[in-house]
């Protein structure tokens, strides 16, 4: 699934990349395992602080709590993205921004907590090989 994504994403930008070039751009896999305890107090909590994700995609399974949120087309609002059972989220990392040039925007989000429930997050990374330059693709 996630080479049919980055091959797409590719593709789109109107580049033709060997198949074995592109493999390298998503080859290392990280998962994270999140749990985040309820707080009495959300709004004095992080759950997690706003970023976007370092590497090319991410694929996110979450639970049926909620508290994620992302920015769009960098509003100064927070758009949440609620649970949807058997949905997976991707999220679009700096490497495929860094490699569109910035056609492609790797969105900032952030977790909140909820004050009588615990929520629990399953995030698999996918990385390029660390020897990999990045840089927009030709
Ligand atoms: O727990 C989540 O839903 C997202 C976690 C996250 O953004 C991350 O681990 O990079
Ligand atoms: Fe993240």
């Amino acid at each position: 699934m996630v080479r049919d994504i980055v091959e797409v994403l590719i593709e789109n930008l109107g580049v033709k990349l060997e198949e074995s070039r592109i493999e390298v751009l998503y080859s290392m896999k990280q998962i994270q395992l999140n749990y985040y305890p309820p707080c009495p107090n959300p709004d004095l909590t992080v759950g997690v602080g706003r970023h976007s994700d370092i590497g090319a995609i991410t694929v996110l399974l979450q639970d049926d709590i909620g508290g994620l949120y992302a920015k769009h087309n960098n509003d100064e609002e927070w758009l949440e993205i609620p649970p949807i059972p058997g949905a997976l989220v991707i999220f679009i990392g700096d490497t495929i921004e860094i490699l569109s040039n910035g056609k492609y925007k790797s969105a900032e989000h952030r977790v909140r907590t909820t004050s009588t429930k615990s929520r629990v997050s399953v995030a698999l990374f996918y990385f390029p090989k660390p020897t990999e330059k990045i840089g927009p693709l030709e």
